[in-house]
């Protein structure tokens, strides 16, 4: 497809060539680094196992519970970037409840007299109890998510704590069901080494599966950044409470793996120093990833046991030194200061191993995926505003303002600092609200669309402010742009193919979209906008900081990009060289109004125009209302 793509697109064949087979190569390292991993996890326990007996059989069935649990809280931490304290509540549920339905009912008549009938008696296998256990989890989720989901950052971590405190005094309320602060006991030891080693892998392929999943991309997306997220159409809202109940169900069955294999407990045993644990090893692990859950579990597990050896007491060098109690949260709590002071990103450095979803790894992942052809032409419309008008504390930013830009053209909008172009482009797709006026696209009311819905009405946008999903890799920003606009998968992949190739960003694919250099991100961004396939482009200063050499590559893969699509471009840039040479009008503005509109030939005669940027301190040559073959780049 290389050479079909790009003879098809007229995009040069340096881009094509590796992104065709990129995907494939991808996805098989990938493969590979997983077995590897997955392979060594095996190794290591069963290493445990035969060189310390018992002992080391019990840590290594520790080790795999704790796996499951704290990759089910990285599944919503890692994600959407808030840390729980809540996930204690999920596991004391599980734990619970799966204990009242396995244990025997003799024993459960003895230690539970008065449980409600609808709990008693059930005597299943831990099996069986699994999809209830299962259920109750996601109903718990979805019934708390809802709260949780709205808030963002301190404060929805301060309501998962609100979450375990409510939970925990609640199973110490209700003696019938819990025996209250009492042990509850009886609970089969079902968790031997193969299941909680089963247990473990099982979690690590969903947790991998979903944080690669559309949600998952969602919501990483919308935790690097919330306000482009919301450009592309998605709602970090929802991703959230998705990323909740996804991740609360598996904490509901992490909670029940743990029960049966303590066999007995009581609500303690979930709360705070379980949940601060688990806490530590994330975000000694790294947060962000699976391979970070992973990796902090296994060395705080063994880190743990150590310590807690040392706890009792012990001597050394001849010298006794006495009893410590505490000493293992103080180690934890070490560990994390340490890690946070010296790899803020966690002992991973933030980096995933292994592949993506688990459907796929298995059913031929280095089937290459061809880019896709361009998209149909856009359709003949155009963005029109009038009476735009909004004010910060008295000061008219965008005041009265009408304009029409037409699909299939690019309209240059111009103005000096402060004129009021990013508010407009703000107001138009509701990252602000307009004090008045209105705005339509396509007959569409702009304004009356949810902050989510402008994308789905056809305009994207870009930021004066790059604002990329710096911990996505470039693929990833631009496949989620493309699933966002509700293309399925296998489409989605095949764009952004497309648009990486179209800004020459092949090779950068696999590259955390952070580590881009600076004229790259510039593209990317770009690059994302079009995968969502748009009528209609706002881009706010795309050639802002670029060199001469890039402002005219970014012009010219623009100019190819609009021709071939028929897009519109309202194009906003201080390079009034960039904005001539691309632009068939331009609109002027100054202090928040439309000062003059027209062919750039006319606008450049205007006299308001004149005075509006002599008005700034410069000379008339200086301020470029030149022919573009006249000036060399220069900025207003
Ligand atoms: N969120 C805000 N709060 C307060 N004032 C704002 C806000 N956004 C914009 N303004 C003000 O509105 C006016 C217009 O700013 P705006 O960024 O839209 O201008 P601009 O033409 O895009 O300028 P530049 O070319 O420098 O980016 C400025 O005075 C700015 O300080």
């Amino acid at each position: 497809m290389a050479e079909g793509a790009a003879a098809a697109t007229g995009f040069p064949d340096r881009g094509a060539a590796p992104l065709a087979s990129l995907p494939g190569r991808v996805r098989a390292s990938n493969a590979a680094r997983t077995a590897v991993c997955l392979a060594l996890a095996l190794a290591a326990a069963a290493a445990l196992t035969l060189l310390f007996g018992r002992y080391g059989e019990r840590i290594a069935v520790q080790m795999c519970v704790n796996v499951a649990a704290v990759v089910a809280l990285g599944a919503f931490c890692g994600n959407t970037g808030i840390v729980s304290f809540g996930h204690g509540a999920f596991m004391l549920i599980g734990a619970y409840l799966s204990g009242l339905l396995t244990m025997p009912a003799a024993l459960q008549r003895t230690a539970l007299p008065e449980l409600p009938a609808l709990l008693a008696g059930w005597e299943l296998s831990v099996w069986a109890a699994a999809p209830a256990v299962a259920l109750a989890g996601l109903a718990f989720a979805a019934a708390s998510g809802g709260a949780i989901a709205r808030l963002a950052g301190a404060s929805a971590t301060i309501a998962t704590l609100g979450l375990l405190i409510i939970v925990h005094g609640v199973a110490l309320g209700a003696r019938e069901v819990t025996r209250g602060s009492q042990t509850f006991f009886g609970v089969p030891r079902a968790t031997d080494l193969a299941v909680a080693l089963g247990a473990a892998l099982l979690f690590i392929v969903v947790a991998r599966a979903f944080r690669e999943s559309r949600w998952g991309l969602f919501a990483r997306a919308a935790r690097d950044d919330a306000a482009a997220a919301e450009a592309l159409g998605v709602d970090p809202r929802r991703t959230r409470f998705v990323a909740w109940c996804v991740s609360g169900t598996m904490a509901t069955l992490a909670g029940a793996l743990y029960g049966h294999m303590l066999g007995a407990f009581s609500p303690a045993s979930f709360f705070l120093p379980l949940v601060f644990a688990q806490v530590a090893m994330m975000i000694v692990g790294g947060m962000t990833t699976v391979s970070g859950a992973v990796a902090g579990v296994l060395v705080a597990t063994l880190l743990q046991d150590a310590v807690r050896q040392a706890e009792g007491g012990f001597t050394l060098l001849g010298v006794d030194v006495p009893a410590v109690f505490g000493l293992t949260t103080v180690a934890l709590g070490l560990a994390i200061l340490l890690v946070i002071w010296r790899r803020p990103r966690g002992l991973t450095g933030g980096r995933e191993l292994g592949p993506g979803p688990g459907a796929r790894l298995f059913a031929g992942l280095a089937a290459s995926v061809e880019p896709a052809p361009p998209p149909a032409r856009a359709v003949a419309a155009a963005l029109e505003a009038q009476g735009l008008s909004r004010s910060f504390e008295g000061v008219a930013a965008v005041a009265d303002v009408g304009f029409s830009a037409p699909t299939g053209a690019v309209t240059g909008l111009i103005g000096p600092n402060g004129a009021g172009k990013t508010t407009l482009v703000n107001l138009l797709t509701r990252a602000y609200d307009a004090d008045a006026g209105a705005a339509r696209f396509g007959g569409a009311d702009l304004l009356a669309a949810p902050r989510t819905g402008v994308a789905r009405l056809g305009v994207a946008r870009t930021f004066q402010n790059l604002r990329l999903f710096g911990g996505l890799t470039v693929f990833e920003n631009v496949l989620t742009a493309a699933l966002a606009a509700g293309r399925p998968r296998a489409r989605a992949e095949a764009i952004a193919l497309r648009e990486l190739a179209a800004f020459d960003l092949g090779a950068l694919a696999d590259i955390r979209a952070e580590a881009l250099p600076y004229g790259a991100r510039k593209r990317l961004e770009i690059a994302r906008c079009l995968a969502q396939e748009p009528a209609m482009i706002l881009l706010d200063e795309p050639a802002a900081g670029m060199n001469p050499a890039e402002t005219d590559d970014l012009a010219a893969r623009l100019t190819r990009v609009q021709a071939e699509r028929g897009v519109g471009l309202l194009l906003i840039d201080h390079d009034l060289r960039f904005v001539n040479r691309l632009s068939s009008r331009i609109v002027v503005m100054n202090r928040g109004r439309v000062i003059a509109e027209g062919a750039p030939e006319t606008v450049r005669a205007d006299p308001a125009v004149v005075e509006a940027y002599i008005g700034r301190g410069r000379t008339a040559s200086h301020a470029k209302l030149h022919t573009p073959d006249q000036t060399e780049g220069e900025t207003t």
